[in-house]
């Protein structure tokens, strides 16, 4: 095969594991007919020229959902290989600061605890994700019951 005809695509993808006071972390659920359609994630999504992943992280969840987080910080940076494109989901633990999720972007949204995401069917890339997460329990106490959600 000639090397021109082989594409491959990066994305940089900025996701977020965004915490309430009762311990639960919102999913969202991708719409049918787009790639891993149906499937069940974190919301997130691709990061701009111009921005950090912190913005991004900001600015998809206001498109995605309508509400207010605060991003805390970095919990783990995923690398990939979907066929031919390769994600890097750059994670991040947050806080819900306010607003009721809307499903502006997906199909549907839940507020789900640290065991319950053993209910729903993520993207591979995501086992690491969620592994970590329910080893490291509550997180901290959600950050010490910061955010307002
Ligand atoms: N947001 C998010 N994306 C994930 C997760 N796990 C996972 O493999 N992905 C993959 C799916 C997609 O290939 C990619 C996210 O891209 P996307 O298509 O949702 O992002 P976007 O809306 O900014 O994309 P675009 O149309 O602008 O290219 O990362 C996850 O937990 N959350
Ligand atoms: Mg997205």
């Amino acid at each position: 095969m000639n090397i021109e005809n082989i594409h491959v695509s990066r994305k940089l993808i900025g996701v977020a594991v965004i915490w309430n006071k009762k311990g639960q972390i919102l999913i969202s659920r991708r719409l049918p007919n787009t790639f891993m359609g149906g499937l069940w994630e974190f919301p997130g999504g691709k990061v701009e020229s111009g921005e950090t992943v912190e913005e991004c992280i900001q600015r998809e969840i206001s498109e995605e959902l309508g509400i207010n987080i605060e991003v805390v910080e970095q919990l783990i940076t995923i690398n990939h290989n979907y066929n031919n494109l390769y994600v890097s989901l750059n994670v991040h633990q947050c806080l819900h600061i306010g607003g009721i999720p809307q499903p502006l972007e997906c199909d549907e949204v839940r507020w789900v605890n640290l065991y319950e995401l053993d209910d729903f069917a993520f993207p591979e890339a995501n086992t690491q994700i969620i592994y970590l997460l329910q080893e490291n329990g509550i997180w901290q106490q959600v950050k010490c019951k910061g955010g307002d959600g």
